[in-house]
């Protein structure tokens, strides 16, 4: 069993960190941090003490709370090893089902009597901030040992859902649509896990919830009753429907979506971006100092006590510095000493590397060609065409990502992200909920009707402001529970936001139109849900209308994975009708009850502000208004912050209801006015010390941007260079993305590509990630981004722009008519043969006139530039009448008179030499080509 750490004993007995580590010096235990580990008996002896102590010491508000045994209550969940199954089975049988039937869409899932005893039920509305926890209480009137109790603290103004014992400890089953392998026996030991959920952490950079999620079917109060079981076995995601009524007309885009239209496989899940942010970082400067620097002991005279041999120590280093090497193709650079760094911004070219080393650009060029590689100055290259030019010459080239490059930045304010993952003192936040859907299905009125059904009580005009997000009461369990939903429907927006390395969404809302079915852009939702491990809750729309078969919703999602818990999923199902207002609380119900199964949510509120822009614009009297989501700690009015490359302090704060706030608790979106400039949406913002910090991060970020737009394309992965990056151990999944003209050749090539046989190459894998209808997207592009996939066309093209996002993302796009070619193409990466393909393309030809001959400078010829350029470094062939002389020549020097030229246009002379090649007459012709690679088509 994993030893506890003092926060997350603190956090079982309700007491703070701080408590506990005054307790715990008191009864002689010394440890450094509330992160620190403590051994089983100190856990013990710690509960201890506070379960003699509390009764006495904090009686006042359980007085009025009869259901906070928080110790005694919390303990079963502790010991998150020791326990996992058991309490699943028990509790399933167990777990009340008040209906023999499945529910009508008006019943809102209601809560069993038996579990009712609610810890809050009769709490006060808490304190603004929270005080420590009382410690052990009565134990409730009604049914003590059911109740569970949760992290309903005062000061939680929208309390965590005390989830009542039988419905939460039941883990879910395995068909959860969100993970990457079906299935896991990884069940929740707990009702929510005891120590902070990994998944959570908007700033993570990886988010991953995938061993806590899974599990027995989840008792779901109102959902009861004997499972219809209509399907015989697992649906399979891949398999074709069965019996889908063709009747319905596709609407808006395309044709209608087959469940084949699933990523066929899942694979185990992605690896980490290798070397990004996992090792030690250096300083921007690189490698280590040499020689006695200003700080070195110094002699008597003002210079270091110079030995005779440490001044041949530093000679000998200088003349290793100066040498020129001669390296590949007889071009010399000055070679570094192998251990020298050169951090260089991700986009950087051949040109930035040669300034940062006093190199000529051309000869890393040349040197670059001959390594196999080809490339021009002032293109771009990736991490690994730098690691092996770099080892080539003498240096360890390390690309910084984005990532990293702002961590470097926030870095050098002593302002550490990563240190969020530290949870200490987290206390529950409201749950994050985005609405997405085909066209048409109703989005808009779903998030209307929600806002209308629940908005505020106090607020007689409801909500007047749209800020792009909203926050709704719910009650639940007796409890007041709040739900922030991103008012912004679709899925665009929560790509585009994700692309951008923000995770804003923790729960997403499937809007299914119950008389239209599974459409194309309900299938997009879904794999965007998939693929940032969003859970998932279904809202059959419009079931008032004529001709709606939610049942046809069910079996249809059943076959994508979501499985509704009536066919023995895990996925919630709610009938709704948004038009009619029908059913909305049942929604949200459902919408709280999975929040509260399959996540953890909690935020710290007593730290400074964290989160991210969702919405922002300039309004002509208020300047830059932009609406942040606060993920962690709470934003005050008079913060300085900062939001991308926009700055400033927090002049006003406005809610949804266009009130002025003075604060902002962790999942509280508001306005915020007083930045320098319009963030973008998705931009992850912070606050800062002073204005000064945050001002200078700003400016930083801007100058990375900046140089991030020079650059022109950030390679991502290409299929020909998947086999490097499988042999270096970074990627071991081939993702792609699959758009097609009509959905049967698009299953037929899935199908195709899933049969491919790697030949004995097992650890590589192939994982379609997202399928569909219609041209590629701007969401297609997105999503290849954030999940580093190759996109395949087949018969169609990109919409209109996308062909310029996919080149500056760096994302490989293919387009193909023939499927062969494409299961060929696919084929050749995996197994790794396929290899760029280059042709000629000739830059130029010149005339020999005349031919001079020095010792120094070998023979030189003076020419005239016939046609096209003539460039230093290229390859170069010699003709004479018309016959090829000699070969794979290059051009090691170009002369205008006496300067050292980098081109020579047409018409105009120059002097070529050809380096030791010698064999030139007058007369020759001398023609310089590169080898280009050829596009795919
Ligand atoms: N009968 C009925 N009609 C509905 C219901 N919900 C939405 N509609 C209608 O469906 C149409 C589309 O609804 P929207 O809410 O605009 O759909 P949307 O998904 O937001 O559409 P886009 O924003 O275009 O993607 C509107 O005419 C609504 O009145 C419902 O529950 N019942």
């Amino acid at each position: 069993m994993a030893k506890l750490r003092v926060h997350e004993v603190a956090k079982q007995l309700g007491i703070t960190s701080r408590e506990a580590l005054k307790k715990l010096e008191e009864i002689g235990e010394f440890v450094s941090s509330a992160s620190s580990t403590i051994e089983p008996p100190v856990v013990k002896r710690l509960k201890a003490e506070f379960a003699d102590a509390a009764p006495a010491e904090k009686p006042t508000p359980a007085a009025k709370k009869p259901a906070a045994p928080k110790p005694a209550a919390k303990k079963p969940a502790a010991p998150k090893a020791q326990e996992p199954a058991a309490p699943a089975k028990e509790s399933k049988p167990a777990a009340p089902k008040p209906g023999p039937k499945a529910p009508t869409p008006q019943e809102p899932a209601p809560t069993p009597p038996e579990v009712a005893p609610t810890p809050a039920a009769e709490t006060p509305k808490p304190a603004a901030k929270p005080a420590p926890e009382p410690v052990a209480e009565p134990e409730s009137a009604t049914k003590p040992d059911a109740a569970k109790p949760d992290v309903a603290k005062p000061g939680q103004d929208k309390p965590a859902a005390p989830k009542p014992g039988p419905k939460a400890p039941a883990p879910r089953p395995g068909n959860n649509p969100f993970q990457s392998k079906e299935g896991t026996t990884a069940p929740r030991p707990g009702p929510r896990g005891g120590g902070p959920r990994p998944g959570n952490n908007p700033f993570a950079p990886q988010q991953g919830m995938r061993q806590e999620r899974g599990g027995g079917p989840r008792p779901v109060p109102g959902r009861g009753g004997p499972k219809p079981a209509p399907r015989k076995g697992a649906p399979k995601p891949g398999a074709k429907p069965g019996g889908k009524p063709e009747t319905a007309a596709p609407r808006g885009s395309g044709p209608r979506p087959s469940p084949a239209m699933m990523p066929g496989q899942i694979t185990p899940p992605k690896p980490a971006e290798p070397g990004r942010g996992g090792g030690p970082r250096r300083g921007a400067g690189g490698g280590p100092r040499r020689g006695p620097g200003r700080g070195s002991p110094q002699g008597a005279f003002g210079r270091g006590p110079q030995t005779g041999r440490r001044r041949s120590k530093k000679r000998q280093r200088r003349e290793e510095q100066h040498q020129q090497a001669p390296v590949i193709g007889g071009v010399k650079v000055p070679k570094g000493d192998g251990d020298t760094v050169i951090r260089l911004r991700r986009g950087s070219s051949i040109a930035d590397l040669a300034e940062r080393i006093k190199a000529d650009p051309a000869a890393l060029v040349t040197i670059l060609f001959h390594l196999g590689e080809m490339a021009t100055a002032n293109q771009s290259l990736d991490e690994e065409t730098f690691a092996i030019l770099g080892e080539e010459i003498g240096y360890k080239v390390q690309v910084v990502s984005p990532e990293e490059e702002d961590r470097e930045i926030l870095d050098a304010f002593d302002i550490d992200l990563d240190e969020e993952e530290a949870a200490e003192d987290m206390e529950a936040r409201p749950a994050v909920v985005t609405v997405m859907g085909h066209v048409d299905h109703g989005k808009t009125r779903t998030l209307d009707a929600i806002r209308s059904a629940r908005v505020r009580e106090s607020e007689a005009g409801g909500i007047t402001q749209h800020i792009g997000a909203y926050q709704v009461e719910v009650p639940h369990d007796g409890n007041q529970r709040t739900l922030t939903f991103i008012d912004t429907p679709g899925h665009e927006a929560f790509t585009a936001m994700r692309a951008r390395g923000a995770k804003v969404t923790d729960i997403a809302v499937l809007v299914v139109a119950a008389d239209d079915g599974v459409m194309p852009q309900t299938v997009e939702a879904l794999n965007h849900a998939k693929a940032a491990e969003v859970p998932i809750v279904v809202a059959i729309n419009k079931v008032d209308k004529e001709g709606a078969n939610p049942d046809r919703i069910r079996g249809e999602l059943s076959e994508y994975g979501l499985v509704p818990e009536e066919y023995g999923g895990d996925t919630m199902f709610v009938e709704i009708s948004a038009l009619q207002k029908q059913n909305i609380d049942g929604l949200l119900e459902s919408i709280l009850l999975t929040a509260d199964a399959a996540l953890e949510l909690t935020a710290n509120p007593e730290r400074e502000a964290r989160g991210v822009a969702i919405e922002a614009n300039l309004d002509r009297g208020r300047g830059p208004v932009a609406t942040v989501l606060v993920q962690n700690g709470t934003l005050h009015v008079g913060d300085n912050m900062v939001v991308g490359d926009a700055h400033g302090r927090v002049r006003a704060m406005f809610d949804e209801y266009g009130d002025p706030v003075k604060e902002a608790l962790p999942s509280r979106p508001v306005q915020v006015l007083g930045l320098s400039n319009v963030p973008r949406a998705g931009d992850v913002f912070l606050v800062t010390d002073d204005e000064r910090t945050a001002r200078q991060i700003a400016e930083r970020r801007e100058t990375a941007k900046r140089n991030a737009m020079l650059a022109r394309r950030r390679k991502r992965i290409t299929l020909e260079e998947f086999d490097q990056a499988v042999a270096e151990g970074k990627l071991d999944t081939l993702n792609l993305i699959i758009k097609g003209d009509a959905s049967g050749p698009v299953e037929a090539l899935e199908d195709s590509l899933m049969q491919i046989d790697v030949g004995g190459k097992d650890e590589v894998q192939l994982r379609v990630i997202h399928r569909g209808v219609g041209a590629i997207t701007q969401n297609d592009v997105n999503l290849a981004t954030v999940d580093d996939a190759v996109i395949i066309g087949f018969n169609v093209r990109p919409a209109e722009r996308v062909t310029e996002l996919a080149d500056e993302e760096g994302v490989d796009m293919r387009f193909y008519t023939v499927i062969y070619d494409v299961i060929d193409d696919i084929e050749q990466a995996l197994k790794g043969m396929l290899k760029p393909e280059y042709e000629e393309a000739v830059l130029g030809r010149a005339e020999v006139r005349e031919i001079f001959r020095s010792s120094k400078a070998g023979t030189i010829a003076g020419s005239m530039v016939a046609s096209g350029i003539m460039r230093r470094n290229a390859t170069a062939r010699l003709l004479r009448d018309n016959r090829v002389v000699a070969d794979d020549l290059s051009i090691g020097s170009l002369r205008r008179f006496t300067d050292d030229v980098t081109e020579v246009r047409e018409g105009f002379e120059c002097g070529i030499g050809l380096g030791k090649f010698s064999d030139i007459r007058e007369g020759d012709i001398i023609e310089n080509y590169e080898m280009r690679e050829i596009p795919r088509v």
